[in-house]
Formats: structure tokens, C-alpha cells, sequence
């Protein structure tokens, strides 16, 4: 299947500024050399734990955050510099959930107005138009009619989370970028909002990027799974590879740090991270280079699943 988005080695550095003259002294690098190919109706899944880069490179591509290097591509032409433009057909088919709805929505619209935003930046409905199609899309996702007129703090967590779900689908978009959809939720809560987007997803056929820390709701969601390290991809691959034979001893680390639920398996859960732990302390100079950075990967297959000998040291940093 051919992709519709491809992202191509982007990075995005963020200068530091310190001492009296307020000069860049250093770079945080955020995302440090990333490429992604989207493919119609798949989720995509970003893990790692906090400050790997994963926020920013939402927003990159959202055109949220400027890049410093690389490129994106939407069916083939660079839309680099058209990323952040808000109007633009790109940005008409790139949308995004936040994870906590009520501080992207504003709090003095209804709900009306909150859902019909894209339709009216991108789209000419009649009012009568415009209010039909807000009420499927509520539909859709659980709600009734009687929604419209109410204000965001009028709905619970879960179901403001389910608005953001429909506002982000309410322009037919092919991908939606949903960064931590469901970490402020309580569990059974978050199974709900998860099933309206599998379910959304089947009806649109709507690719996600699915962003989240979140190994157990990752597995549950993603075809395909990037694990990040300050700024990269340690390991890339179908969900199957990368929970049942991952790779990468970072992977190997994070799996093994999922809490086991079956009392039967804990012991030798126990026993595994230890064993886990053990391997990546005498081998992570073989992973990481001397300031902790992962070196780099080479893509091997289609599905750019990293092999650890494919593995070489970075000669060379490429600073901005
Ligand atoms: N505007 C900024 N200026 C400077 N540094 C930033 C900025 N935004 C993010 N960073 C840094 O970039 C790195 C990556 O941040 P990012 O938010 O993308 O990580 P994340 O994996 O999404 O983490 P979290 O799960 O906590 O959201 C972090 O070290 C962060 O401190």
C-alpha cells in the first residue's frame, strides 16, 4: 500500500540560551533524525518515557513546532513550509486530540461551535448543513443532540474527551494526531474512548499517530510501533515483532517494566526484569553512545525493523 504522508529525517533542536548574554550555548534535540510513512486506515503508535520527543513530533508535523531539519511529504510534494500554514489542503487533512480537552477547547464556546470549527475554516455548510453534521459526528461518538448548546465544563473527562474525538473527525481528515488521548482517564473510561476511535476509524478510514507511554493502551491500539530515546528510534516494527521479539535492549527494558497482573506469571516476571536489567547495564555502551544518544539504526525490511547489528557508532553529530 502506498503511504500519503512521509516523513523524512526530521529533526527539530531547540536552542538554550544562558549567562548574561543570553547566547545559544547548547541544543536540546528534541527529535533527532525520525522518518515515518503514513498508510490509509493504520495507527501508529509512539513510546517512550518523558522528554523522548514524542509531543514534538506531533506537533511538527501538525505544524505546531518549527522544524530545524528534514521534510514532509503529502502525496509526494513537500508540504515542509506548508505545514504551518492553517489553511492549508495539508493542514485540512492533519488533525489532532489533545489530551485534555476542556484546555484545548475554549471554555466559552459551546459545543456547537467547538465542533464545527474545522467545518467552518475548511469547508461552506449551510447553518443547516453544519448543525446536521455535528449531530452525527455526537452520534458517533455517544452523545445526543442536547450536546450543542452546553458549554465544555458542562461534560465529564471521558466525554469531553469523545468531543475532541469528533471535532478532530469532523472534516473527514486521513490522518489525526492523538497525543496521550486517554492518560487523564480514569481505566474503564479510557477503554470507552478508545473503542469510539477503533470505531471511528473503521467507518473513515482515518490513520492515527497514536502518542502515549502507555505499552498496555499501545499494544491494544497500534499496527505499527516506534519506541523513542532522546530524540530517535531505538526499534520500529509491526506490533507483533515488537512485543513478541523485540529487538532492542532498550524495548527488551520497557516491556520488561509492565507490571504483571496474573499472580501466577509475577515471580518470573520478577525474575525477567531483573535478568532484563542485568543485560542493559553491561551492554548499553553497545546501544547508546558516551552522552546517552542512541547511535544510528538502519532500516533492514519494509518495515524498518532494526537489527541489532546494523547497529554503527555516529562518527559525526550533525549539529544545526
Ligand atoms: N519549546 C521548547 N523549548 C526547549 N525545549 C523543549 C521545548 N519543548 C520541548 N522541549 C524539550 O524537548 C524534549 C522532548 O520533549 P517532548 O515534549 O517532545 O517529549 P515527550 O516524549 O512528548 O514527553 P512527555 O511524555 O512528557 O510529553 C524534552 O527534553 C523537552 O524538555
Amino acid at each position: 500500500m502506498m503511504s500519503f504522508i512521509k516523513i523524512e529525517d526530521l529533526k527539530v533542536h531547540y536552542p538554550i540560551r544562558s549567562g548574561f548574554l543570553n547566547r545559544v550555548t547548547d541544543y536540546v534535540y528534541a527529535v533527532d533524525g525520525i522518518s515515518l510513512e503514513f498508510e490509509r486506515g493504520k495507527t501508529y503508535g509512539l513510546v517512550g518515557e518523558s522528554g523522548s520527543g514524542k509531543s514534538t513530533i506531533g506537533k511538527s508535523i501538525i505544524g505546531l513546532e518549527k522544524i530545524t531539519s528534514g521534510k514532509i511529504f503529502y502525496e509526494g510534494k513537500d508540504v515542509s513550509s506548508e505545514a504551518r500554514n492553517r489553511r492549508s489542503e495539508y493542514r485540512r487533512n492533519v488533525q489532532m486530540i489533545f489530551q485534555d480537552a476542556m484546555s484545548s477547547f475554549n471554555p466559552k464556546r459551546r459545543i456547537k461551535d467547538v465542533l464545527a470549527e474545522p467545518m467552518r475554516n475548511f469547508e461552506n455548510l449551510t447553518p443547516e448543513e453544519e448543525t446536521k453534521r455535528c449531530i452525527e459526528l455526537l452520534e458517533i461518538v455517544g452523545l445526543t443532540e442536547d450536546a450543542l448548546n452546553k458549554y465544555p465544563h458542562e461534560f465529564s473527562g471521558g466525554q469531553r474527551q469523545r468531543i475532541g474525538v469528533a471535532r478532530a473527525v469532523a472534516i473527514n481528515p486521513l490522518l489525526v494526531i492523538a497525543d496521550e488521548p486517554v492518560s487523564a482517564l480514569d481505566l474503564s473510561v479510557q477503554a470507552q474512548v478508545l473503542n469510539f476511535m477503533k470505531r471511528i476509524q473503521d467507518e473513515y478510514n482515518i490513520s492515527y499517530l497514536f502518542i502515549s507511554h502507555d505499552l498496555g493502551v499501545v499494544r491494544h491500539m497500534c499496527d505499527e510501533i516506534a519506541i523513542m530515546y532522546r530524540g530517535r528510534f531505538t526499534e520500529y516494527g509491526a506490533n507483533k515483532d515488537i512485543y513478541q521479539n523485540p529487538q532492542h535492549i532498550y524495548t527488551r527494558r520497557l516491556l520488561s517494566a509492565i507490571p504483571e497482573i496474573d499472580p501466577d506469571n509475577r515471580e518470573k516476571n520478577k525474575e525477567n526484569r531483573i535478568r532484563v536489567e542485568k543485560e542493559y547495564q553491561e551492554n548499553a555502551a553497545k546501544y547508546f553512545t558516551e552522552e546517552g544518544r542512541v547511535y544510528d539504526l538502519k532500516p533492514i525490511s519494509d518495515t524498518h525493523k532494526v537489527a541489532l547489528d546494523t547497529i554503527e557508532p555516529v562518527v559525526e553529530r550533525g549539529a544545526v
